[in-house]
């Protein structure tokens, strides 16, 4: 890593708490809530991290988030990641967790919230690190099934900052969230989405036009649709870019392929993301080390990159 990067505080808007499961914690979780394991070891689970696509990724990392259990393996993931966060000078992060993936295991949502809560109240008063949690809805899942974890988190209300939209994007449009998107802001959340990861711009349009989201979670496939990027421009919407991820699931066959770099020199908004740090090799500053090692990033975009991260946040 280099040392430049590093110094440049920063913030992180595109985090999946269950992503930033690494697999060390998997095991010591998985030993400590006595649940048997597919994986002989932490080197075979990290073997099986070869992805073709976002289904092949997610289909591990549902099995990954098994482990967590109790209120404190929400609160010992949350801790190590913001452990991260401050060794990267990460100065503020509004990470997403996926209630629907533990209440559906039988978890309650009280103990996956109360964890992940208690370690960002302590991250923010004995690490600086501020933050705004964003409670992420599975599209994979029926709307009538977010509702339901809507009614969920209202006794939470304060604890989040917006709703999410993640999960397999691929015939699981925007459109079909618009009623529950509608319910959300009406309770005063703000509202982002997954679009344009693997799905069409079309995608990306709804997302802006049905949900009204303040930022775009990934959003490369914008830049097929000139129309789009006018609009994404002129309006200054921030996109929450995930280099590490979108070549680990084949967005793009090579880092040398990736278009953040073009976007941002045509003014779009762009900040740079982790997504899920342990399976996609790394945290926010790896993924700023492989703009520079792959793209030439020069340290003018760099700059505007940690200064855009900071300007995109909601909390
Ligand atoms: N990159 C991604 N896209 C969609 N859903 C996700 N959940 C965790 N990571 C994701
Ligand atoms: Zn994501």
């Amino acid at each position: 890593m280099y040392e430049w990067l590093n110094a440049l505080p920063k913030a992180e808007l595109h985090l999946h708490l269950e992503g930033s499961l690494e697999p060390e914690l998997l095991f010591a979780l998985a030993e400590r809530n006595k649940i048997a394991l597919p994986w002989t070891d932490v080197e075979a689970l990290r073997s099986a991290y070869a992805f073709n696509n976002l289904q092949e990724f997610l289909d591990l990392y549902y099995q990954g988030a098994n482990v967590l259990r109790t209120e404190q393996d929400f609160y010992d993931l949350t801790w190590a990641y913001l452990l991260r966060c401050k060794a990267q000078n990460v100065i503020h992060t509004e990470p997403f967790f996926d209630p629907q993936t533990h209440t559906d295991r039988g978890i309650p949502f009280e103990v996956v919230v109360n964890g992940i809560q208690q370690a960002l109240k302590d991250g923010q008063e004995k690490l600086g690190i501020s933050y705004g949690l964003i409670l992420s809805f599975l599209r994979h899942l029926s709307e009538e099934q977010a509702f339901v974890t809507l009614d969920q988190a209202r006794p939470f209300r304060d604890a989040f900052i917006a709703v999410g939209l993640d999960s397999s994007e691929m015939g699981h449009p925007p459109s079909k969230f618009q009623r529950v998107f509608d319910k959300a802001r009406s309770e005063g959340y703000l509202t982002v989405a997954h679009a344009g990861e693997e799905g069409p711009p079309e995608y990306i349009w709804q997302a802006l036009d049905l949900l009204k989201i303040e930022r775009i979670d990934h959003g490369v496939r914008a830049i097929e649709d000139e129309r789009l990027m006018q609009r994404i421009i002129d309006e200054q919407i921030p996109l929450t870019v995930c280099p590490l991820s979108n070549t680990k699931l084949c967005v793009f066959d090579d880092m040398r392929q990736h278009n953040i770099l073009e976007m941002l020199e045509r003014g779009v908004k762009v900040t740079v993301n982790s997504d899920d740090p342990a399976y996609f090799g790394g945290y926010v500053g790896e993924n700023f080390a492989a703009l520079y090692d792959s793209l030439g990033m020069t340290e003018v975009q760099a700059r505007k990159l940690a200064q855009n991260s900071l300007d995109a946040r909601l909390a």
